[in-house]
């Protein structure tokens, strides 16, 4: 069983490190819960594999702990963490037939052959890799090498987390979605906590109960694929997360007048909107909203803000607006059946609909 505690975790790759810039991991508070199915979410080098290295013990933190089950484990090798890491690229050995690779961690630990056997054939069935066990590895195709790859990890008992660092990189687009579909059977019939690296959403989520999104070196939200949706944290997720991802406009708030306003434009915001805002202490205010979420009409409505539509696209089962307010472009996402609309179209940002950002952190406001 292993829960993974990060604490006051940081690290450099510089050896005199000056400010937050200088770091893959800035500063970081997470637990992962034994047996959970996890995807870290992020974009190229915001600090994903620098992370996974630091929990396998690959790489040892600069500060902080690792803690597993309450150990601290940042001196421990990775050989005595019961941590595996299946890596982007398969990593077997090409001249030893699947059989092999896959007893090869076993009889690494002088488990005796009696044992051995029996486990193999156990893991290789539930990969689907039985028919292939007495190939030499080399003749396998990308999918079934990673296959044999993360049946390494699981031939384990006493393995409690595997860590996926992008594992289906190189797996062919059809492929990826049955691979996946096994990870999670593999999940549940094991009771392993595993983390799922990825910078595609579609995968964390389709993987993952919980997914963290790391952005510039820290883990900005940790929360389901809907909470994610709904609810975005930071706007780094909000910007992320969603096709297209979500609107953001900043504020201004002018307490004498109590009124808000984007550019000229004065926003018919609710009481309990005025109120957060003239608590505010920053002057970095930004509204968000997704692109579902925003009312779109023909024609004029009360609260509603007269645009000029510039792009309306067909995409099948729905539409994607893009309209320019103050400059900015912003983009609704319309259902199939949407009305007909002009060059000028009506526009509502519903209010319970929107999320109120102060230095780039989700406040919540206060509706009842
Ligand atoms: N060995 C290293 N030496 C110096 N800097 C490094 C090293 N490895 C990573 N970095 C830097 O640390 C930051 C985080 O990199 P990391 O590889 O952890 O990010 P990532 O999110 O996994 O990115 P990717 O998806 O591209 O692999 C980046 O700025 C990267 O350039």
């Amino acid at each position: 069983m292993a829960e993974i505690v990060l604490k006051t975790l940081a690290h450099t790759y510089s050896a005199n490190p000056q400010s937050a810039k200088d770091y893959a991991i800035r500063h970081m508070e997470h637990v992962w819960h034994q047996g959970g199915a996890y995807a870290l979410l992020g974009p190229s080098g915001c600090g994903k594999s620098t992370l996974l290295n630091i929990i396998s013990g690959l790489l040892a933190p600069t500060e902080g702990d690792v803690l597993f089950d309450g150990q601290r484990v940042n001196e421990l090798p990775p050989e005595e963490r019961n941590i595996a890491q299946v890596f982007q690229f398969p990593v077997i050995y090409d001249t030893m037939t699947v059989f092999d690779n896959l007893a090869f961690p076993l009889r690494n630990m002088n488990t005796p052959e009696y044992r051995v056997k029996p486990k193999v054939l156990e893991v290789a069935d539930i990969l689907e890799l039985t028919p292939l066990l007495s190939r030499k590895a080399k003749n396998l195709t990308a999918d079934e090498k990673q296959k044999v790859s993360m049946g390494r990890g699981l031939v384990r008992d006493d393995v409690t987390a595997i860590l996926f660092d992008e594992p289906l990189t190189v797996i062919d687009p059809q492929l990826k979605w049955k691979l996946r579909r096994k990870l999670k059977e593999i999940h549940e019939r094991f009771n392993i906590t595993m983390i799922y690296v990825t910078h595609d959403q579609l995968e964390a989520s389709t993987f993952a109960d919980k997914i963290a999104v790391m952005y510039e070196g820290q883990v900005v939200q940790f929360g389901t694929p809907r909470e994610l949706f709904e609810t975005p944290a930071h706007t780094f997720v909000g910007y992320f997360i969603g096709s297209p991802g979500m609107n953001f406009f900043e504020l201004r708030y002018d307490q004498a007048q109590n009124t808000a306003y984007f550019g000229d434009q004065s926003l018919p915001l609710s009481n309990a909107y005025l109120a957060t805002l003239k608590k505010a202490e920053s002057d970095n205010l930004k509204l968000g909203i997704r692109p579902e979420f925003i009312e779109v009409h023909s024609s004029h409505e009360p609260d509603t803000i007269a645009v000029q539509k510039e792009n309306l696209q067909d995409l099948g089962t729905y539409a994607i607006l893009t309209f320019s307010l103050n400059q900015q472009t912003f983009k609704a996402r319309l259902p199939e059946d949407h009305p007909d609309l002009g060059d000028t179209v009506y526009i509502r940002f519903p209010d319970d609909k929107l999320s109120l950002y102060v230095d780039e952190y989700r406040v919540e406001v206060d509706h009842e």
